[in-house]
């Protein structure tokens, strides 16, 4: 799946848990917002039941007051001949419901002929009713019916606006009874609705009386609340219905009403929406480790197989590191690792240290404080490794070892270089060769040496005569050579036979050999019969001298010889000694030397001549 496909995939739950707690909020505010529309409804109900029994107090109370009225008319034929009386109970009445303007009598002219009290009412007196009047029709209506009833609204004589609440009037309680007039409440709707309301003590509504559009009255014993709607009905005072009561809910209305319900259910709701979203987002992380945790725990237990089958592996690999470490041991060849960059001995095998008279540890200790004790020349050539490494493959070089008890061992070492992981590792196969030197030495031995009489060849002479030449001339040195032949050694092989021919060279070579004074004069067969000598650094003086001790020597050796003179045998001696320069050559040493010889020949034999003396 791809990587931005399973990102988006695992997002989900999260998504979802988004949108629960989105539907879980959005329930807590529905709820919060039910009950708060439930407590407003619950509000307006009790705003209309309040209203309602408001009115019917309202209204009650006002029918009292005219109740009381229509009571004071009843007794208008006793009052109509005492009006002292009539006074008395006009103002008891007025004293009782102070909101009467006044109480008067009307008489059948409509002309208005008592007031009380009279103060304050003074401009009413005497008026009288015409047609134009808007109490007019009622005041006719009720002379036909004599049934009491309530004017429309309209200017007072004592100014300002008023109702009356006409009730007709009996002379006496005759049959047919006579018609006196009206008994005429008079009140000032202000007056009247404030005190109505106030009698009934309402503190949590505001009330505001109209009628035609006109405002007659406002109660407001608290702040308005302003969010809820008004409830309206009409007032009904006796005959007339034209007021219209609107009432509001106060905030201490509303406040008795509200609880705290829905705020309550919104945080509980909203907490709890919280919680339960926070816990199943927990119980997600928790499965999402879980689910890590297995994936983790599989991918542990296939790492430890592949551990295990590593380590066998590896078990397998060390046991045939261990074999092929035996094996080493077994070798007769020395077999080491040394890594380079830094310099370390990291494998020996067992050879190494048995034929160093070491124990391993001994070794390893000496290889790492004074590597120079085993080898001789070792920094050396490990620094011709370190620089050299990289481009040098293998190469096999001859090093001498250094046994425990002092003596060199002669080892030839093949060294090949391998390079892992950044780092030369040389690996050294080292084999005691002193058999193999030995045996190179002796055959360069014999290819030097004349295998009649042990002395050097013929080979051996001309390249000794040349590198002494080479030497003595840089030392300025003068070289000398003497060239010696038996005399008259064909007759003593004649006559003795050729057996005893080589017996007596071989005498003879033992004599020269023996008879060498310096150190670095060499005897040499030249060929045949001849031998040579050379002197290295001899003048004439010593050659004669050296000449003189070979001729002692032979003497002394009494070899007889029938076919001589002398009964025995001899040597004739040619020496010759130069300065090695440039324009001369050894050969001219030697040719030297040879006429010497011939004319030591020539002039009798035993005896020495010398070239340089004829020379000079
Ligand atoms: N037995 C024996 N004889 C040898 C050997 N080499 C050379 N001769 C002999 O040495 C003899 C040398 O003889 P010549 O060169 O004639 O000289 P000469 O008889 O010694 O006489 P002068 O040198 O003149 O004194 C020869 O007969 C060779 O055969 C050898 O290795 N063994």
């Amino acid at each position: 799946m791809p990587a931005a496909r399973q990102t988006a995939h695992s997002l989900i739950p999260e998504c979802l848990l988004g949108v629960l707690l989105a539907i879980l909020i959005g329930s807590s505010l529905w709820s919060w917002h039910a009950l708060q529309t439930a407590e407003q409804q619950q509000t307006l109900a009790r705003l209309k039941l309040e209203t309602s029994a408001l009115a019917e107090r309202i209204e009650s109370r006002f029918d009292q007051q005219i109740t009381a009225l229509e009571r004071l008319a009843e007794r208008w034929p006793v009052h109509r001949d005492t009006p002292d009386l009539w006074r008395h109970d006009a103002l008891m009445l007025t004293r009782d419901y102070s909101s009467f303007q006044a109480i008067q009598w009307l008489d059948p002219d409509l002309r208005i002929r008592w007031t009380e009290p009279l103060i304050g009412n003074e401009a009413a007196l005497g008026f009288q009713y015409s047609p134009e009047h808007p109490g007019y029709p009622v005041l006719m209506q009720i002379r036909d019916t004599l049934q009491p009833a309530l004017s429309p609204l309209f200017e007072l004589r004592q100014g300002g606006p008023g109702l009356t609440y006409y009730v007709p009037v009996v002379a006496q309680r005759s049959q047919p009874p006579v018609f006196d007039g009206f008994l005429i409440g008079v009140f000032r709707p202000q007056k009247l609705l404030a005190e109505l309301t106030g009698s009934i003590g309402n503190r949590h509504l505001i009330l505001d009386f109209s009628t035609a559009g006109e405002r007659l009255f406002i109660h407001q014993p608290d702040t308005l609340a302003d969010h809820l709607p008004a409830i309206q009905m009409p007032l009904r005072l006796a005959n007339r219905s034209d007021i219209l009561l609107t009432a509001r809910p106060s905030q201490s209305l509303v406040r008795q009403s509200q609880t705290h319900l829905p705020e309550m259910v919104l945080f509980s709701g909203v907490l709890t929406s919280l919680l339960l979203v926070s816990s199943l987002w927990l119980l997600l992380g928790s499965r999402r480790k879980a689910k890590a945790l297995r994936i983790s725990n599989r991918r542990l237990q296939s790492e430890i197989a592949h551990r295990l089958d590593i380590e066998q592996s590896l078990q397998a690999s060390q046991s045939k590191l261990q074999l092929i470490l035996d094996m080493t041991d077994h070798s007769k060849d020395a077999l080491f690792l040394i890594g380079l960059q830094p310099t370390e001995v990291i494998y020996m095998n067992r050879t190494c240290w048995v034929a160093l008279g070491y124990s391993e540890h001994e070794l390893r200790d000496l290889l790492r404080i004074a590597p120079q004790d085993v080898m001789c020349g070792y920094g050396k050539w490990i620094d011709s490794w370190q620089t050299s490494a990289a481009h040098a493959g293998a190469s096999v070089s001859q090093q001498t070892l250094r046994h425990r008890n002092g003596h060199t061992i002669p080892v030839e070492i093949s060294t090949r270089v391998l390079s892992r992981h950044c780092r030369d590792y040389l690996i050294c196969i080292g084999r005691n060769n002193a058999a193999q030197l030995e045996a190179a030495e002796q055959l360069r031995r014999q290819s030097q040496q004349d295998g009649l009489t042990g002395l050097f060849n013929r080979r051996y002479f001309d390249q000794a005569l040349a590198s002494e030449w080479r030497r003595q001339r840089r030392q300025q040195q003068p070289l000398a050579l003497l060239m010696l032949d038996v005399d008259h050694f064909k007759s003593f092989n004649d006559l003795l036979g050729h057996q005893a021919g080589d017996d007596a060279l071989r005498k003879l070579a033992s004599a020269l050999g023996q008879g060498l004074m310096r150190e670095g004069e060499c005897a040499c067969r030249y060929g045949g019969e001849e031998f040579a000598v050379i002197l290295p650094g001899a003048d004439a003086a010593e050659c004669e001298r050296a000449a003189k001790h070979l001729h002692r020597a032979i003497e002394r050796l009494q070899i007889a010889h029938p076919g001589s003179p002398l009964q025995r045998l001899t040597v004739s001696i040619g020496a010759a000694s130069l300065m090695p320069m440039a324009e001369l050559s050894p050969s001219d040493l030697i040719r030297l030397a040879d006429q010497a010889l011939y004319q030591a020949k020539s002039q009798g034999r035993n005896r020495t001549c010398h070239a340089e003396q004829e020379q000079h």
